[in-house]
């Protein structure tokens, strides 16, 4: 597909797709309530999609309308679930694998799970090593610490598990799994990760409690189906964020924005850089803040991101990357190892595609130091003198890599194409009709 520069300033507003952790979530914790969970505002992404389609074989009812936007499952309690005839597909989605795992270690029934090539590549020993020490009988079917993992039936006992990274994935596979042991199981992290689990559990009824970075959950907890919104997604709207942010005289207005404490790094960072981001109609739902965010064009100058900072911004790093690209002066990432274990090895691309677009990127294991180009940005959206060359871009079918490049392209001197563009369908389908929707 390809993308022209920016010839005018960005206005609009956007209604920001669901959340696709929260979509996730919701649908595998409604299916184990007991009664109807009613989902609005459900993010129809492919990953989300299969997760639905898991638990619709294993017998739960979930039915679609609007759009797929809203979603009701037919939940059956923690026990519910019956054997699924065949292997469960989680597609390319790292969300649904793990923390699918850790309710099927907790059920009387075998089962199976695979993906796409991209997620057969995605390290789930992560996963396997906390299981097995709650007693799960989980193994990898290649042996080599990814999918296809074969699942059977055991008595799991809870733990105290210290996790050696700071995985929202890996804490809920845990925690759902401890719904299902003997004694209470608790996670404890290097850094904070997003809390959407603690939360939606607490919200269906499950006690579940937050100490620092510890999460703990006592065993089978009564889950009763209930009514919910899901927020926009932060990690959507950031593609639009930044290309307010980037592109001069722009003003553009985000609606019902996802601001968990636990996700809102690129917010503390746009800060950092000086960016103007303001927030209105502050609301809360099941402690799961929103906002309304109107960002306007801003002079960004470069930062430091590293830390407890890291997982609280991890899907936003590409676009954050490409941020720094076009403000002024030397950003500076590190502790964002974990990127190279997500759709693709995200810290490798986003230096070695920056660098196709004529940015100078120095490259560390854990990280990368990007020299900004704002000082040669004119302050007009015209051609001439903007920061980046227009370039092929290969997503390597990474829905963030492909939407990063899409919003750099609008700061770029000429055209630029990116490869396997429609896999933004993972995460945010509608990302070419909403970012077209900001020039008209
Ligand atoms: O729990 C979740 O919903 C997610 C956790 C993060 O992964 P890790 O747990 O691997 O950090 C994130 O990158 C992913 O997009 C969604
Ligand atoms: C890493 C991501 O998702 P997942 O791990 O669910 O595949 C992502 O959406 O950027």
């Amino acid at each position: 597909m390809i993308f022209t520069p920016a010839s005018k300033p960005l206005h609009g507003t956007i209604n920001v797709p669901g959340d696709k952790s929260i979509s996730h979530r919701a649908v595998m914790i409604g299916s184990l309530a007991e009664g109807d969970t009613e989902i609005s505002h459900f993010l129809p992404g492919a990953d989300c999609l299969s997760t639905i389609e898991c638990f619709r074989k294993m017998g739960i009812q979930i039915e679609l309308t609007e759009n797929n936007t809203h979603v009701l499952v037919h939940g059956r309690g923690l026990h519910g679930l019956s054997a699924p005839d065949s292997v469960l597909d989680c597609g390319n989605s790292g969300t649904t694998t793990r923390l699918i795992s850790g309710i099927l270690a907790g059920q009387k029934f075998s089962s199976s799970l695979t993906g796409d090539e991209s997620i057969q590549k995605r390290p789930m020993n992560r996963i396997i090593l906390p299981l097995s020490e709650m007693g799960a009988e989980i193994r990898s079917e290649n042996e080599n610490g990814c999918v296809p993992l074969q699942i059977s039936p055991s008595h799991l006992k809870g733990i105290c598990y210290q996790s050696p990274v700071a995985s929202a994935q890996v804490k809920s596979c845990v925690l759902l799994a401890g719904m299902y042991a003997e004694g209470k199981t608790s996670v404890t992290e290097p850094a904070l990760s997003r809390n959407h689990t603690e939360l939606m559990l607490r919200g269906f009824g499950a006690e579940v409690t937050s100490e620092g970075t510890t999460a703990t959950i006592t065993p089978e907890p009564v889950l009763h189906g209930r009514k919910l919104t899901v927020p926009g997604d932060i990690s959507s709207a950031a593609y639009f964020l930044c290309a307010g942010l980037m592109v001069p005289d722009s003003e553009v207005l985000l609606k019902h924005v996802g601001t968990n404490p636990t996700r809102d790094g690129i917010l503390r960072v746009i800060q950092d850089m000086g960016g103007s981001v303001t927030y209105r109609r502050l609301l809360s739902d099941a402690g799961e803040p929103t906002a309304d965010l109107e960002v306007r064009y801003s002079r960004l100058h470069g930062t430091v991101i590293e830390g407890s900072l890291i997982p609280i911004l991890i899907d936003e790093l590409p676009i954050i990357a490409v941020l720094a690209a076009t403000a002024e002066g030397d950003t500076v990432i590190r502790d964002a190892q974990e990127l190279r274990y997500k759709e693709s090895d995200r810290l490798a691309l986003i230096a070695e595609n920056l660098e196709a677009m004529g940015i100078s990127v120095d490259p560390t294991e854990d990280g990368m130091v990007i020299h900004g180009r704002r000082n040669l940005y004119g302050g007009t959206p015209a051609a001439e003198g903007k920061p980046l060359h227009g370039a092929v871009i290969d997503s390597h079918k990474d829905h963030r890599l492909a939407m990063s490049f899409a919003i750099a392209a609008l700061a770029a001197d000429g055209e630029t194409e990116i490869r396997d563009a429609e896999c933004v369908n993972i995460s945010y389908p509608d990302f070419y009709r909403d970012l077209q929707s900001l020039s008209e």
